[in-house]
């Protein structure tokens, strides 16, 4: 088993992330601020308990948007800017290009950023898991992936869209098959931020979602 793994969390411009989960943060009454509010409220979440899971050396956050950038620069967590508007595995492969020039990273994986119910222990068990495997954990509903690791010293190579986790396991990744509920649980639409309510979120989205009342 090697050293602790890199993740990077990708994260689009606020305005623009999560579209369809437009109208849960405000009951529908359609302001952008509180849709913007819960996205980064949820990212916070999901790198806040990514940081605390054995096995994961550190948290680098890929996104160009500047609230985020100075949010989770106080959190005191890295921040990579992406290439404007190049789409998701652009942003990943120019953020696991600048980590693997570092010294001391030898695993590289990407997880979503909407996993506002994760919990340490279950990211730590999937990344105990995957052994020095490439390897992927798909979401709740089996078709996207929530988690990819490359064996380490490999490059990323990350295929997240529609279909990601059959691509993930056609490019050689290993399945990640356990109980790990919180880690699948990413919320696209009203009724998995209800799933994610069910399991239990972080501080943030929790006050997030009690501000919507
Ligand atoms: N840094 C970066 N992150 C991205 C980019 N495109 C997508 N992401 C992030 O990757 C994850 C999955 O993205 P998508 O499925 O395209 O979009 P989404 O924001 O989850 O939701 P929808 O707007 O409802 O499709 C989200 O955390 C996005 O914020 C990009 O160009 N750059
Ligand atoms: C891009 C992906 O995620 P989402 O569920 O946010 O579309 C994916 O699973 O590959």
């Amino acid at each position: 088993m090697t050293a602790g793994s890199h993740l990077l969390v990708p994260i689009k411009p606020l305005r623009l992330a999560k579209s369809r989960l437009l109208g849960a943060a405000d009951a529908g009454r359609g302001r952008p601020d509180a849709h913007a509010a819960l996205v980064a409220a949820v990212a916070l979440d999901t790198v806040r308990a990514a940081r605390l899971a054995p096995g994961v050396a550190e948290v680098v956050v890929v996104t160009s948007d500047p609230a985020l950038t100075d949010a989770f620069a106080a959190e005191g967590v890295e921040v990579l800017a992406d290439a404007p508007a190049a789409g998701l595995n652009a942003a990943l492969r120019h953020g696991a290009e600048l980590l693997e020039r570092r010294p001391g990273v030898s695993r590289i994986g990407a997880l979503q950023a909407d996993l506002p119910a994760l919990r340490p222990d279950e990211l730590g068990a999937a990344l105990r898991a995957a052994g020095d495997e490439r390897a992927f954990c798909a979401d709740r509903a089996g078709t996207g992936t929530t988690l990819l690791l490359a064996a380490p010293g490999t490059p990323l190579d990350p295929r997240f869209g529609p279909g990601s986790a059959a691509a993930h396991a056609a490019s050689g990744g290993k399945a990640l098959d356990g109980p790990w509920d919180s880690l699948r649980c990413d919320v696209d639409t009203a009724a998995d931020l209800a799933a994610a309510t069910a399991l239990g979120v972080g501080v943030n989205t929790a006050h997030r979602l009690r501000e919507q009342d």
